[in-house]
């Protein structure tokens, strides 16, 4: 097994709450004011119990900027505990602002490769493997010795997992919308199914095991409970949506309670 792959999880861990700050960002971008702060809410996120911050800086900047990229890395000097995921496609601006972090001694615990067009609406799909993996596995190696784990943004396909194990990342996040489009309908069992199949496949081949996109607080704790040794989810707008009704401090304890409901 490739000596770089290592599941950080221990036997009874349960899942770490990664908060994605991207529709904070989105919400400033719309005036030229600093508020919502992005700071100030990832300082909110992480007093109130969630493991770390996520963010997409994507290529036209809708809602994360660069300069909110290493803010989020001053602060987070502040919280050594926190990790902070970055995802972004290795093929654009992401490995430029990992490199920027690393010669600061900031580079993210974590960065998450996905394969994103530029003008792309939202993530909607993962990597080709094996087809992918020629023009990612230096840039694997790369983040990998600028101090970063490497996790693969897949789509939940078995068959995918020996592929993405052999390009020497440490993980890969499934690609939860399907789920949570099938979540509640007669469909869910079924669609489940192949999401655990997925995971199973991740972790028999040495992969650590992410999940993200469109889970909420109606949908997560089913997920988890279904899905063995997930190690981390990413979680942002239905988050930030839940805050707008609830506050940030108190939709994140209500997320870590549906993590918490899954372990129970
Ligand atoms: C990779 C993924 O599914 C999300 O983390 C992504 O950050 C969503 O991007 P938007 O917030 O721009 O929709
Ligand atoms: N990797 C998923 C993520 O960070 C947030 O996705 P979403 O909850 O905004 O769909």
């Amino acid at each position: 097994m490739n000596p770089l792959i290592t599941t950080g999880q221990r036997p009874g861990d349960r899942t770490a709450l990664s908060v994605n700050l991207n529709k904070v960002a989105l919400l400033r971008n719309t005036r030229t004011l600093t508020i919502p702060s992005v700071t100030r809410a990832a300082t909110l996120a992480l007093q109130a119990g969630a493991q770390g911050i996520t963010v997409h800086p994507r290529p036209d900047e809708r809602h994360i900027r660069s300069h909110d990229v290493f803010d989020l890395a001053d602060l987070l000097r502040d919280w050594p505990a926190a990790e902070y995921n970055i995802e972004g496609n290795p093929l654009h601006n992401l490995m430029d602002l990992v490199r920027r972090l690393a010669e600061r001694g900031q580079a993210p615990q974590q960065v998450t490769f996905v394969p994103d067009a530029v003008g792309q609406s939202t993530s909607d799909h993962g990597w080709s493997l094996p087809q992918d993996a020629a023009q990612l596995v230096p840039l694997i190696r790369e983040a990998q010795g600028l101090g970063a784990r490497v996790s693969l943004f897949m789509d939940p396909l078995p068959q995918a997992m020996a592929a993405a194990r052999d390009t020497g990342a440490e993980r890969v996040e499934l690609y939860t919308e399907a789920y949570a489009r099938a979540h509640g309908t007669p469909r869910q069992a079924e669609v489940l199914a192949g999401y655990v199949a997925a995971g199973a496949a991740a972790r028999g081949a040495g992969l650590a095991l992410n999940a993200g996109h469109d889970l909420n607080r109606d949908n997560l704790a089913d997920f988890l409970a279904a899905v063995p040794g997930v190690e981390e989810v990413s979680i942002g707008h239905a988050l930030i949506a839940d805050a707008l009704e609830l506050g940030l401090a108190e939709t994140v304890r209500d997320y870590l309670r549906c993590i918490h409901r899954a372990s129970a």
